[in-house]
């Protein structure tokens, strides 16, 4: 299969970009051939895709981009084993979770859909200010324009389609630069929206590196906006080059659990190793440091050992795999290495921390410190640290010390505790009684501090994508 950027409806089949390869991360069987874009590729899909926002995104109206929204879930509901496949293909993720994300991606799409319809303003009171009394006041809700939309490897289908589905519902034409590593799922999505009725120019589709063509999209200031999930350092770049557009940034965490004593351990347990493991860790809000009330901590850590080994590590094409590769063998070198600093600094390996190319064993570390990588920085692997701690304040001010927040989980019966300690975290969403990596796709998601700008989920991503517009009248006076 070959794959070129798609603008105005049409797949560039030339490319004067050294071609390059999707292989599968777990046995490097080829997947993909890319024609990759370059900077005038860029500069021509934003021409496009400004000239198809006056001349038909404008004239759109909701109830049409509510159908077009509602048949491509339709659509991806049909092909959803497909689409699964493509996922489990080109990112490695074992086939039961690329299902669980197609699912997900129907639900993006049908939110967005529903919204559509939904998209209102106010009256205002004018005459609350003096002077205002004989006046009329309206807000309305605009499309901002071209949106530019540019997308991770992790969640490849799910996180674009949190960008271009609130982006159509609101109004706006799209330009779609998906991860490199993972641009099949992305190619697969334009298609189907053209089919759903999309007219051609809507959704223009950039395969291409960060680089390349990232980097001039983001420049661009026919551009309006910039959403972007992924790295921290490329969020901080993004912040940089992006001029006088508007930017979200959904970037990286390292998520604190907290289980205090009172905890159903039954639930937790379970709960913990999917929220560390799930995607070999490579969920932004994986639970990456789990604190433990010292009085349970020992009864915690066998169990949590037990039931990891217990995970079925393999081939990510299985029914049965729990565990598959990472997404290339750097990646996963660079996290062995980190299981190896901190060990070098007295942390205990309690289970897993080898590797062999791409599969990286689930590792559970203890005896870690606050200026280890495993703890201080985002591991994106399926490494998680478990500490004790004594007391609740302990417990909030270790989770606390981080630069990133994106969400946190605690785990309680106690329904004070648990209002008290999800105030004081500083994280975008805390789950009581749930981990740190659970995210339905309808609540305001998006991190403070170093995780980000702005929030996502549907709702919010569309609003974020119009303009509010006012417009008053001074009645005359009879
Ligand atoms: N907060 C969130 O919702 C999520 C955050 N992430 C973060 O994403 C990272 C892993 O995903 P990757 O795909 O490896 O991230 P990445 O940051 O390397 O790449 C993400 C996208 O940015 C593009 N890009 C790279 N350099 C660029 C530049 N200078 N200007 C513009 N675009 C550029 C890439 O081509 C890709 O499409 C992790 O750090 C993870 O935490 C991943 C998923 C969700
Ligand atoms: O959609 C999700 O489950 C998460 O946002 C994926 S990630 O952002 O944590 O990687």
């Amino acid at each position: 299969m070959r794959i070129g950027s798609i603008i105005d409806g049409i797949e560039r089949t030339k490319s004067n970009q050294p071609a390059m390869y999707v292989k599968n991360p777990y046995n490097e069987e080829y997947v993909a051939e890319l024609l990759p874009a370059d900077e005038q590729d860029v500069k021509e899909a934003v021409q496009n895709s400004k000239d198809t926002f006056h001349t038909v995104m404008k004239q759109m109206p909701a109830h049409e981009r509510a159908d077009i929204l509602r048949r491509a879930a339709d659509l991806l509901e049909e092909r959803s084993e497909s689409f699964a496949e493509v996922i489990m293909l080109e990112a490695g993720k074992p086939i039961r979770y690329s299902r669980a994300e197609i699912d997900r991606s129907i639900q993006v799409l049908r939110f967005a859909s529903e919204m559509t319809k939904h998209i209102t303003g106010e009256v205002l009171p004018m005459d609350a200010a003096v002077g205002g009394s004989g006046r009329k006041g309206f807000v309305k809700r605009e499309p901002i324009g071209v949106v530019g939309a540019i997308t991770p490897f992790n969640f490849p289908l799910n996180l674009s389609l949190h960008k271009i589905a609130p982006a159509l519902a609101a109004g706006n034409t799209i330009i779609y630069k998906p991860a490199e590593k993972t641009p099949v799922s992305a190619y697969k999505l334009v298609q189907l929206l053209q089919e759903a009725g999309l007219p051609n120019g809507v959704l223009n589709l950039i395969i291409g590196t960060g680089q390349e063509t990232g980097v001039p999209l983001t420049r661009d200031d026919r551009v309006q906006k910039i959403t972007f999930t992924g790295s921290l350092p490329v969020g901080r770049s993004i912040q940089q080059e992006a001029g006088f557009k508007k930017v979200t940034l959904e970037l990286g965490s390292n998520s604190p659990n907290l289980i205090f004593e009172d905890a159903d351990l039954d639930h937790v347990v379970g709960a913990l190793v999917k929220g560390a493991f799930a995607f070999s860790g490579q969920v932004c809000i994986s639970a990456q440091r789990i604190y433990v009330q010292r009085t349970i901590y020992e009864m915690f850590l066998d169990r949590y050992v037990q039931e990891t080994e217990s995970l079925n590590v393999g081939n990510p094409a299985e029914e049965t795999t729990d565990i598959g590769p990472m997404i290339n063998e750097k990646e996963a070198k660079r996290a062995h290495q980190w299981i190896e600093d901190a060990a070098a600094k007295g942390a205990i390996v309690q289970t897993g921390g080898s590797r062999n190319k791409t599969m990286l064993k689930p590792t559970i570390m203890t005896n870690v410190t606050s200026n280890m990588k495993v703890t201080a920085e985002e591991v994106f692997a399926p490494i998680v640290s478990v500490i004790p701690f004594e007391t609740e304040a302990e417990a909030v001010a270790m989770a606390n010390d981080s630069i990133y927040g994106l969400q946190a989980g605690v785990f309680t019966k106690d329904i004070n505790r648990a209002f008290r300690t999800a105030d004081q975290l500083e994280t975008g969403g805390v789950w009581i009684n749930d981990i740190s990596t659970y995210r339905q796709d309808n609540h305001p998601y998006g991190g403070v501090k170093q995780s980000g700008i702005g929030k996502e989920g549907v709702k919010y991503a569309l609003e974020d994508m119009t303009e509010l517009k006012f417009i008053g009248i001074r009645l005359e006076e009879e």
